[in-house]
C-alpha cells in the first residue's frame, strides 16, 4: 500500500488527527508523521490548527463561530467543522495520494476486537453501540460516515478503543447483575486501549526491566482512567461498559452510586436523556467547580472554594484507584502520567505522587516540574514517567496491518447476539 494515511482521533473535546507517509508499511514511525493537527472545541466555537514535522504552525485559526442553537456548544467538535478540515488536509498532500483513512472508534461491543475496514453493515453495528457512549461514538463515526459518501473508493479502517482490554480476564470483565445481562454482552470493556497500547509498546523501549511487570497507567484528558498493566497486557481498568465508569473527569461524574441515579429518575422524574446529559455534560470537574472542565482553567482559578474541592475530589479519586489497581497487581513498579493533564499538569502529579509515598513512590521535583521522561527519583521503589501518548500513530500501524498484509481487513469476534454483534 503505497501514499498517504490519514489518521483521526475523535476525543470528547477534540478530533485530533495526523497524516503519515510510512517509510516501512510494516512499522510505520513517529518520523514518517508529515503533519498533525486538531479541532478544539473552545468558547467561541472552535479551533483549527496544525503543525508541521518541524513545529512550524501551519494553520492556526476559529472556525465556525457558536451561534445560540448550538445544542452543546462547549462538548464535542461540531460536525460542519469536520469538512472544512478534511478539505485543508487534502489541499496539504502536494502530488502524494491519500490511500487510507483511520479511524479512532470508542466501543467496538463484543464482536469488532482488531482493526476492521469500515462498511455501510459495519457503520451500522457501530451506531447501535451509541447508547453505550453518547458523547464520543457519534463523533468518532461522523468522520467516517461523512467521507463514505464523498470518497467512497478510500479505505476506512475502524480502530477500537475497547480492544486492548480484551486481555483482562473474566473476573475483570463481568459486572454483578443477574446472567441473562452478561449474556447480551453488558458487561466491562473498558477504553483509552489505543493511548494504552502506545504507553505499553514506549515502556518497552524506555524502561525494558519493568515493561513486562507491575505497572499503573494514568491516562488523564478531558476522559479520564487508569490502566493495571501485566507483561504489558491489560489486566483492569477503571472504565467499564461505558466511559462514564471510574474517575472523575472533565464533564462526567465518573462511578457514583447506582442509587444516585435512581433517585435522578424517580424523584427528580429526569427522562433518560436528561440523566445522560447531567452524568455526561454536567458532572466532573465542571459540575463540582461550576467554573470550568478545562484542568488550565481551574488551576488559575484555584484559589475558588468550589474549584479546590473539584481539584481535591479529582486527585483522591485518582490515588484512591491507584490504591484499588495495585491491589490487583500485587504491587507495583511503575506509574506512567499520560494525556493533557498527565502529560502537562505537574502540581497533579506531585500532589498524587505525595499521596503514594506509603508504595514508595519518591518524586524528584526538578524532573517533575521540567515533565522529563522519568521523574521519579532515583531511589523511588516504583518508577513514575510523565509520557505524550500517541493514539495517531496506534492508528496508523494498525492501517497498515490491517490493509498491508492480508490486503484486507479482519472482523474478529464471536458472532453471538452480543452488543455490537447484530
Ligand atoms: N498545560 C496544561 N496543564 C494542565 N492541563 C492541561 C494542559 N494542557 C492541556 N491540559 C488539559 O488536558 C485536557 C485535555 O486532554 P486531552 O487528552 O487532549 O483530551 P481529549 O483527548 O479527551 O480531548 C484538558 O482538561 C486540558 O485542560
Ligand atoms: C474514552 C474517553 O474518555 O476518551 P477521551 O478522553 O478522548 O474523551
Ligand atoms: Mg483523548
Amino acid at each position: 500500500m503505497a501514499g498517504v494515511i490519514l489518521t483521526l482521533n475523535s476525543g470528547s473535546s477534540s478530533l485530533k488527527f495526523a497524516l503519515y507517509q510510512p517509510r516501512d508499511q510494516v512499522r510505520p514511525e513517529q518520523g514518517d508523521c508529515i503533519l498533525h493537527g486538531a479541532i478544539e472545541s473552545c468558547e467561541e466555537g472552535a479551533r483549527f490548527s496544525a503543525v508541521d514535522k518541524t513545529g512550524k504552525v501551519l494553520v492556526d485559526q476559529s472556525l465556525l463561530p457558536r451561534t445560540n442553537d448550538d445544542e452543546h456548544p462547549p462538548h464535542g467538535v461540531r460536525i460542519d467543522a469536520i469538512m472544512p478540515c478534511l478539505e485543508w488536509i487534502e489541499g496539504h498532500l502536494g502530488d502524494a495520494q491519500l490511500s487510507a483513512v483511520g479511524h479512532r472508534i470508542l466501543h467496538g461491543g463484543s464482536r469488532y476486537l482488531g482493526p476492521t475496514r469500515l462498511s455501510q453493515q459495519v457503520l451500522a453495528d457501530l451506531a447501535d453501540l451509541i447508547p453505550f457512549g453518547p458523547l464520543h461514538q457519534p463523533a468518532c463515526l461522523a468522520p467516517a460516515s461523512v467521507l463514505a459518501k464523498t470518497r467512497p473508493d478510500l479505505p476506512q479502517i475502524a480502530c477500537f478503543d475497547t480492544a486492548f482490554h480484551q486481555s483482562m480476564p473474566d473476573v475483570a470483565k463481568r459486572l454483578p447483575l443477574p446472567r441473562r445481562y452478561d449474556d447480551a454482552g453488558i458487561r466491562r470493556y473498558g477504553f483509552h486501549g489505543l493511548s494504552y497500547a502506545y504507553i505499553a509498546g514506549r515502556l518497552s523501549e524506555i524502561a525494558p526491566d519493568i515493561a513486562n511487570g507491575r505497572v499503573i497507567v494514568a491516562h488523564l484528558g478531558n476522559g479520564a482512567s487508569l490502566c493495571a498493566l501485566r507483561n504489558g497486557a491489560s489486566v483492569e481498568t477503571t472504565m467499564s461498559l461505558t466511559a462514564l465508569d471510574g474517575l472523575v473527569m472533565g464533564t462526567r461524574s465518573g462511578a457514583v452510586d447506582p442509587g444516585a441515579v435512581i433517585y435522578l429518575a424517580q424523584a427528580e422524574r429526569r427522562s433518560p436523556d436528561e440523566i445522560v446529559d447531567i452524568l455526561y455534560r454536567q458532572s466532573g470537574l465542571l459540575g463540582v467547580s461550576g467554573v470550568s472542565s478545562d484542568m488550565r482553567e481551574l488551576r488559575e482559578a484555584a484559589s475558588v472554594n468550589s474549584v479546590r474541592q473539584a481539584l481535591e475530589l479529582f486527585t483522591y479519586r485518582v490515588v484512591q484507584q491507584i490504591g484499588a489497581l495495585t491491589a490487583v497487581l500485587g504491587g507495583l513498579d511503575g506509574l506512567v502520567f499520560t494525556a493533557g493533564i498527565g502529560e502537562h499538569d505537574a502540581v497533579l502529579r506531585r500532589d498524587i505522587c505525595a499521596a503514594l509515598g506509603w508504595l514508595g513512590v519518591v518524586l524528584d521535583e526538578e524532573r517533575n516540574a521540567r515533565a522529563l521522561s522519568v521523574i521519579s527519583a532515583d531511589d523511588s521503589r516504583v518508577r513514575v514517567f510523565a509520557e505524550p501518548t500517541n493514539e495517531n500513530l496506534m492508528i496508523c500501524r494498525a492501517v497498515c496491518s490491517c490493509l498491508g498484509h492480508s490486503g484486507q481487513s479482519h472482523t474478529d469476534g464471536d458472532l453471538s447476539t452480543d452488543i455490537g454483534s447484530k
